[in-house]
């Protein structure tokens, strides 16, 4: 059966490679997750990749306990290559070609992020990994994935997360939290769903960019999800 999406943006949690660790990157998440996006890709749909930094560094984390705040932003987007580059790893094993995308330049080991040539990489059946976030301090992984999405004009951004989907409240700290299968960004907004930042969320609504969140640890999440198999909760203009 063919996916119904012809190009979309996947980002991964930083904090979902860790696996059942509390710092750093458990390869067998790794492997499960590029198997996933192996398939996707193999049947066809062009993806691209942002991950997240969470499971080494956060800047705001390092800036609460005194650390300057651009520099410990700039050690999280360094954080979110050393991902990039495990995941380049994972999905070469699978025979899957690859590049990583750098926002900042590091070219021993990236190419630099050029929009135009992130588009031919797709349109060559290439995974596009988009790394080091927006390049700038301030931000983080969430709004580099609506960003990149954005410019990539995917059809959507599928959060992949530690959990299936956007709840009324956080539900790792509260249980008799609520589910939601549908929202709108101005819900998002409004409510204040923290699943993503309101940057994020902002910029998805301007470019009418559907997202998807979802639970990445299931076996074979990301090509249910994009089947429109639950659980997930999807964010849109009007539901
Ligand atoms: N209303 C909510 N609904 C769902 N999840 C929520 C909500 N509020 C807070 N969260 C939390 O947000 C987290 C999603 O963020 P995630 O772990 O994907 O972080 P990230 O910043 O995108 O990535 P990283 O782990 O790299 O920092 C969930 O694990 C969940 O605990
Ligand atoms: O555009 C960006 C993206 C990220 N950062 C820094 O990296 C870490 C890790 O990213 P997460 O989104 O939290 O996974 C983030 O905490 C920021 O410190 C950034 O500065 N700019």
């Amino acid at each position: 059966m063919t996916l119904p999406y012809r190009r979309v943006l996947l980002k991964v949690s930083g904090e979902a490679l860790m696996g059942d660790g509390s710092f750093g990157i458990d390869p067998t998440v790794v492997k499960t997750i590029a198997a996933d996006v192996a398939e996707v890709a193999q049947q066809g749909a062009q993806v691209c990749l942002v991950i997240g930094g969470g499971n080494i560094f956060r800047g705001v984390a390092a800036a609460a306990k005194g650390m300057d705040r651009t520099q410990g932003d700039y050690a999280g987007m360094l954080a979110t290559v050393i991902n990039a580059l495990m995941m380049q790893n994972a999905l070469e094993a699978l025979n899957v070609d690859t590049r990583v995308m750098s926002a900042i330049q590091m070219s021993a080991i990236a190419e630099p992020y050029i929009r135009r040539r992130a588009v031919r990489h797709m349109d060559k059946g290439r995974v596009v990994i988009f790394a080091a976030g927006t390049g700038n301090p301030f931000f983080t992984t969430d709004t580099a994935a609506a960003l990149r999405a954005s410019e990539m004009e995917c059809d959507a951004l599928f959060k992949g997360t530690q959990v299936d989907g956007v709840y009324s409240s956080d539900p790792r700290k509260d249980a008799a939290a609520q589910r939601y299968d549908t929202l709108t960004y101005m819900d998002v907004l409004s409510r204040d769903l923290n699943v993503m930042d309101a940057a994020a969320i902002s910029l998805a609504r301007e470019n009418r960019l559907p997202i998807i969140v979802f639970n990445i640890h299931a076996p074979g999440a990301f090509q249910d999800v994009m089947r429109g198999k639950g659980p997930f909760t999807r964010i849109d203009a009007a539901v």
